[in-house]
């Protein structure tokens, strides 16, 4: 029987090849036009980032090599040298649009280093070994070299034993907040493991009572403050700076509340500072809200998933249902068990013999590796995502213990902004609302996510579709990228747009928002898709109704046909299905992946045609 990895294997198939469908066409009717389809977004950022090499960028092969050279320049103590690795830095930090690592010396295999083997042998280490003095003097260079072209350089780990050995952190400040990195990443876990909990110590500093201290100021409404539940999707934002450190309010150590609450650091003032933004959504653990939480990890595209396990409780109630959605989606999942200060020895043994089980398990295939050095924090947030690794990070939010790997991890982790199989910079503009508000004095103001395109202020759009299937004209008055003002986004973003002449109780989530074309884009009714039945307790068919996920779209949908033989469905079964929506048509493609759920009932798929 196919598993699930590989009904995903084709899901991906499907969607990449739609890709390439919708790509090919653009680039035709760009060379219709006589257009060029845009240029990445740093080389028209930093233009002086580039300046003074000649040198053609190099490609990923290329990369070790760049490093040694760049290190053997450095020891040369030539002039020239060092002006020629300075222009090869500044191609590195251009390549990787100004945030790489670099590691001098010699480097372990990351298997040992990831099953905690001894590491005082030296056979299968990789790269150039180097003595401490050569180490130091090129940490000592290449910081001179990036502050030269005005970056910083930060040490993220030194080690002496068995080889002399650095990574640092090279990162140019962005030219302004529209091409800060961005790097959103999905919050879940059962109610009390700890979610919002350790957000708070993240993006507020301090560390918490035990009593619920932390979390104060991360609640939207009245009843999540007194009931301590968050209910809603909740966002915050963690910035650090060009030199790798956190930024934090200035009363980050406070024990006062009311201080924490009044003294919270503005988004506004976060993105302007920030070289990276790292995002959280934070879901609720409930049941009775999991059709929020499944939004939120759907519309909110994450590059990676945490999921917090409370080391008192395990993985418990809705927190395998969150790790199963996160896996049917393939976002990478991190596992942070919390509270390891209150748990006693032998119960954290048995959730962490738990959580080891269910990674390794036929259905996650996962390959658990906990984070005990910086080391291991650095090499796993750049490999994690596509080795199949989970890394597991041990935390307290109330001793403060694991609190900094996770901080490095995530300071590490690469913006999925750029990825070219997700969003698609040369393509028409295709930005999906997520959410939506009226502002006094502003009017109507849409949140989402580019998931093609680029816009900038003033230009006329089309926003739809509405119940009858229309998209209605507006124009983008102003632009906000966490609430700092800006006039231009670009695919991979999420921004927030204020909307002329469009009433609130027009917009709904769900709704796209395209340039202006002579012909709109459709509005869809009904779709066939192919899915696997994730979980079912009898059997599924025609006219069944379950609430689908696709992107920013949700909505009930009725199942008006199926290919199976028998015309039912049960758990494990693949099956062409034709789809309608309930009550209005929407906006969905071909290739996009879809979550229906109904209950316990779960199936995934991906949409393969439009049939209105
Ligand atoms: N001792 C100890 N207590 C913690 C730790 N982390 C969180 N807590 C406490 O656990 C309780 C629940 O934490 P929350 O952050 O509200 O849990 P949550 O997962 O966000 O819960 P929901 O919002 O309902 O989904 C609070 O009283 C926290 O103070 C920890 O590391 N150690």
């Amino acid at each position: 029987m196919p598993t699930l990895r590989d009904f995903q294997n084709e899901i991906e198939d499907i969607h990449d090849r739609e890709l390439t469908k919708q790509r090919t066409q653009a680039i035709i009717d760009m060379n219709k036009e006589n257009k060029r389809p845009p240029r990445p977004a740093l080389a028209e950022a930093k233009p002086e980032a580039n300046s003074g090499s000649s040198e053609p960028v190099a490609d990923d092969s290329d990369w070790a090599a760049m490093q040694l050279e760049i290190q053997t320049l450095l020891l040369s103590g030539a002039e020239r040298d060092h002006d020629r690795a300075r222009d090869m830095l500044t191609q590195l930090l251009t390549r990787t649009r100004g945030e790489c690592i670099l590691w001098i010396g010699s480097r372990p295999p990351k298997t040992k280093l990831f099953t905690g083997e001894p590491l005082d042998d030296l056979s299968g280490w990789s790269g150039v070994s180097r003595t401490l003095e050569e180490v130091e003097k090129l940490c000592r260079d290449v910081t001179a070299c990036v502050e030269e072209v005005g970056g910083k350089v930060s040490v993220l780990h030194k080690s002496e034993t068995v080889q002399a050995r650095a990574a640092l952190l090279l990162r140019l400040p962005p030219p302004n907040v529209a091409l800060t990195p961005e790097v959103r990443v999905a919050v879940v876990g059962n109610v009390d493991s700890g979610k919002s909990t350790t957000l708070g110590v993240l993006t507020r500093g301090g560390l918490d009572d035990g009593r619920g201290r932390a979390r104060v100021g991360l609640f939207r409404h009245k009843h999540e403050i007194e009931t301590g539940r968050t209910s809603s999707v909740g966002m915050e934002i963690l910035g650090f700076l060009p030199d790798g450190s956190p930024i934090l309010p200035k009363t980050a150590n406070s024990m006062d509340l009311d201080t924490i609450r009044r003294e919270k650091l503005g988004w506004e003032e976060i993105s302007v500072q920030a070289a990276k933004i790292v995002s959280f959504i934070d879901l609720a653990g409930h049941e009775k809200y999991l059709k929020t939480t499944l939004y939120g990890l759907t519309s909110g595209a994450p590059a990676c998933v945490m999921l917090m396990v409370g080391a008192n409780a395990g993985l418990i109630g809705m927190s395998k249902e969150h790790l199963a959605i996160s896996l049917a989606l393939n976002v990478p999942v991190v596992v942070c068990i919390t509270k390891v200060d209150m748990t006693p020895p032998n119960i954290l043994a048995e959730t962490i013999k738990q959580v080891v089980k269910v990674l390794k398990s036929p259905g996650c295939r996962k390959t658990p590796v906990f984070v005990k050095s910086t080391e291991m924090a650095i090499e796993l947030s750049q490999v994690f995502a596509n080795e199949r690794l989970c890394p597991i990070f041990q935390l307290s939010n109330v001793t403060g213990d694991g609190l900094d790997f996770v901080r490095l991890f995530l300071n590490l982790l690469p913006s999925d902004e750029h990825d070219s199989s997700k969003f698609m910079n040369d393509q028409p503009l295709e930005y999906s609302v997520t959410d939506v508000w009226s502002v006094p004095y502003v009017g109507t103001v849409v949140n989402g996510i580019l998931n093609g395109g680029t816009v900038k202020t003033g230009e006329q759009v089309l926003l739809g579709p509405d119940s009858n299937g229309n998209y209605q004209s507006t124009v983008i008055k102003s632009m906000q990228r966490k609430r700092a003002p800006v006039t231009s986004a670009e695919a991979g973003q999420c921004v927030s747009f204020a909307l002329k002449r469009i009433r609130r109780q027009a917009v709904r989530k769900g709704m796209v928002i395209v340039h202006k074309t002579e012909t709109p884009p459709r509005a869809i009714r009904r779709f066939e898709g192919q899915v696997l039945i994730l979980y079912h307790n009898t059997t599924l068919q025609k006219n069944y109704q379950a609430m689908l996920h696709c992107g920013a779209v949700r909505q009930t949908v009725r199942i008006t046909d199926m290919d199976h033989p028998q015309g039912i469905l049960r758990t494990g079964d693949r099956a062409t299905v034709k789809f309608e929506f309930i009550s209005h048509p929407e906006f969905v493609k071909e290739g996009m992946k879809l979550l229906f759920r109904e209950g316990k009932t779960k199936g995934l798929g991906v949409i393969t045609r439009l049939l209105d």
